[in-house]
């Protein structure tokens, strides 16, 4: 019976905390979308994440379907919690983390909780309260550019403050100076926020470390917040138990509608080991139909020792605007549709919306956790539906900035 619900805002972000709680020992399941019963999928998880796709989504509609998952989650027996949001705390101008936190603390009764992004691993680090991405504040990353989010502060308290009802009073800060002093320090420090009116205690982390002294600070708390990595220090009652899977024939297909730095170079490394067909928007509103084929028919006739990419952005200088990414991401859905019904059983997937929709198109079942291949990124096992287990698929949905640069490759050779 799972016991630790999460809800996640988006389908990268749902399999990156799938993976963490994983290697902390929790059976987990992934569940896609709203609605979905968590039935089957309960009976022999210890944690359950619940994919949703509500990182831009309006924010009576992102906190609708939270309390929704929530009830969910509940149904099914768990008794802690956790919302999952971006490491880079991607959040739309209104911002739906604020509202998300504070409608399931309010739902579930309790008087505080953390805001934690940080995820190390990746580079993502928190600091008197702003967020580094590698060397640059948020601000100066290349998430001020992202289409859908872009994140032009990194100070966490600024970001939040218009985001939930009490505003300033509602948030405090655990800096660095409390955190490296330990667990018992960082616990006493979230009490006093708590007593003093603060429902949101940002904390800085640096490292893994400090990710670990916080999860023993808040062992005593019902709702956790934050990025995947500190559910790493979450401890469940499994030994690590990622499913070994093994690497399917056929075509090893990359559909990217991520345009994250780290997406491009990885797009870059991948046509030049392999080959690509590039989805270019006008095209797409001029024949639909006719285009999404040809990328369809190019990648069957790909070779299969080698990456085929379809691809909406590969370069800075690849126009980006954002009224076109819903075409982008259906035009790629479609794509998925074409090569699983004409028989590919492995597709990675890179960007968290793209991943929503391609995954939402697919229909498939509960997704079961594979081998990490770089942080946060692994083979996903999915059953399709009816399948009755003959049709699995494995899915690999990479978040848009994580992966090595040569990911597109290696994923298909490390084991899928
Ligand atoms: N060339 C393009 N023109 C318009 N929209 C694009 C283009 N390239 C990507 N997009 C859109 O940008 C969005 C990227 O978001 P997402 O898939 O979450 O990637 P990431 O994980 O990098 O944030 C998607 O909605 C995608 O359709
Ligand atoms: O926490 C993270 O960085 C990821 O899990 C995540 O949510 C990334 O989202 P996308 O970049 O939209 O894939």
């Amino acid at each position: 019976m799972a016991t630790l619900g999460v809800i996640a805002d988006d389908l990268t972000g749902a399999t990156d905390i799938a993976i963490a709680l994983t290697s902390a020992g929790h059976r987990t399941a992934v569940v896609l979308g709203e609605g979905v019963p968590l039935g089957g999928a309960a009976a022999d998880a210890d944690a359950l994440v619940v994919a949703l796709k509500s990182r831009t989504a309006p924010v009576g509609e992102a906190v609708a379907a939270s309390l929704e998952a929530l009830d969910r989650l509940r149904a099914a027996g768990c008794e802690r919690f956790y919302v999952k949001y971006c490491s880079t705390f991607d959040s739309t101008p209104e911002g739906n983390i604020g509202p998300v936190c504070e409608a399931v603390l309010e739902a579930l009764g309790e008087e505080a909780t953390v805001i934690a992004p940080a995820f190390p691993a990746n580079g993502r680090t928190v600091y008197r309260g702003h967020l580094f991405v590698g060397d640059d504040l948020l601000e100066e990353s290349p998430m001020r550019h992202h289409p859908l989010t872009p994140m032009t502060d990194s100070s966490l308290v600024r970001l939040l403050e218009p985001q939930v009802s009490r505003g300033k009073d509602d948030i405090a800060l655990v800096p660095w100076p409390v955190v490296s002093r330990g667990a018992d320090a960082v616990r006493a420090a979230l009490t006093r926020a708590a007593a003093g009116g603060a429902r949101f205690a940002v904390v800085d982390a640096l490292s893994d470390d400090d990710l670990d002294v916080l999860a023993r600070a808040a062992s005593g708390l019902r709702l956790l917040t934050g990025g995947s990595a500190l559910a790493r220090w979450l401890p469940g009652p499994h030994p690590v138990g990622h499913l070994p899977l093994t690497p399917p024939e056929g075509p090893r297909v990359v559909l990217s509608g991520s345009a994250s730095r780290a997406t491009q170079g990885q797009v870059r490394h991948a046509l030049a080991a392999g080959s690509g067909h590039r989805l270019v928007p006008g095209d797409l509103r001029a024949d639909f139909d006719g285009t999404v084929a040809r990328a369809a028919e190019a990648a069957l006739r790909a070779p299969a020792d080698a990456p085929f990419v379809v691809y909406a952005t590969a370069a800075p200088e690849h126009v980006v605007d954002a009224a076109d990414a819903p075409l982008i991401e259906e035009a790629l859905a479609e794509t998925a549709v074409r090569l699983v019904a004409a028989g590919v059983r492995a597709l990675l997937v890179a960007g968290g919306e793209t991943s929503g929709a391609v995954v939402g198109r697919l229909g498939v079942g509960p997704l079961a956790v594979g081998p990490e291949v770089d942080p946060g990124v692994a083979w996903m096992l999915a059953r399709t539906e009816d399948s009755g287990g003959g049709d699995d698929l494995r899915l690999m949905l990479k978040s848009g900035n994580f992966g090595r640069e040569d990911l597109f490759v290696r994923a298909w050779e490390e084991g899928a």
